[in-house]
């Protein structure tokens, strides 16, 4: 199957974007994973399809695959590069758009300086739903919030906090992103089996209140240059935990990302990730007949 893409970046996550807002190409799992090859095919930490709206009050869809192929709920990076690209091929000229992606709708504002603000929606909490099962573990809080000792193979307890933002979060506090443990404790953390669904796994070093720098493992694709998602629950664990102020600038090894949420007692203010969104190349591939 001959296809057409465009090659997109934000703070150095990668992504194939596709357009499938005329017709569906129906690609399979493991066509999605051979596009995200960086030997075999394009190469790309995600890649992100476009679709028509599916209903009222929603400009688009879009639907996200990790390099493993699998179907995942919520891209920061990927709501900002979206958002880009369908102004860029003149989709559509609103601002803001709302889209509906498999964590529920956005709106993402492009801004008069060329990034994209996106409103994460709220984040949660509750371990269950994150998911985590907390069963038989004794919580340690911080500034009132919870960080849980999970049990890791050949390296003891580690203390994380655990964060919904659509998809699920892992929250490790470290003293240097740069000597952090990422590729050691990130794949046995993604896959532990306190984290049913697996987990993304993010590394922070706080610098001061309105400055972390983080480095991410995520779930199904290892560790990224940058993960909005990431971004955003490590701010909301580090304000819970007293660490942090309300607007923070993360510094990831692909770029800075600004996240704003503010703690209230009900918990339900939304989050806001401002930083950029890059065309990189545009293409056309033939895609192997993969089962
Ligand atoms: N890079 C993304 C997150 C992509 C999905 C994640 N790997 C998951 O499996 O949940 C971001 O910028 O948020």
């Amino acid at each position: 199957m001959h296809i057409r893409f465009t090659k997109m970046q934000g703070a150095g996550n990668d992504f194939v974007v596709l357009d499938e807002t005329l017709a569906r190409l129906g690609l399979t799992t493991a066509q999605y994973r051979w596009l995200a090859d960086r030997h075999f095919g394009v190469g790309a930490d995600q890649i992100l399809t476009v679709r028509p709206s599916p209903g009222p009050g929603l400009d688009f869809e879009y639907v996200i695959h990790n390099a493993d192929g699998g179907e995942v709920e919520h891209c920061g990076n990927g709501a900002r590069c979206f958002v880009r690209f369908v102004h860029d091929k003149r989709l559509t000229a609103r601002n803001p758009v709302r889209v509906k992606v498999k964590k529920g709708e956005l709106s993402l504002h492009l801004n008069p300086d060329g990034r994209v603000t996106v409103d994460m929606g709220p984040p949660v909490f509750t371990s269950g739903q994150v998911p985590f099962d907390a069963s038989g573990l004794a919580a340690q809080p911080m500034g009132g919030f919870e960080r849980w000792p999970v049990e890791l193979p050949d390296v003891g307890e580690v203390l994380l906090s655990v964060v919904s933002m659509g998809n699920p979060h892992a929250v490790l506090l470290v003293g240097d992103v740069d000597t952090a443990p990422v590729l050691q404790w990130g794949p046995l953390l993604e896959s532990h089996p306190r984290f049913p669904a697996r987990v993304n796994v993010g590394f922070m070093q706080v610098v001061n209140r309105g400055e972390v720098r983080l480095r991410v493992f995520e779930r199904g694709a290892g560790e990224t240059l940058a993960c909005g998602t990431g971004a955003c629950a490590a701010v909301v664990a580090g304000i819970r935990l007293g660490l942090l102020d309300g607007q923070v600038d993360v510094a990831t090894h692909g770029g800075v990302l600004t996240i704003e949420w503010q703690d209230t007692p009900s918990l339900d203010a939304t989050v806001l990730m401002t930083g950029p969104a890059t065309s990189v190349f545009e293409g056309e591939i033939d895609v192997p007949a993969l089962p």
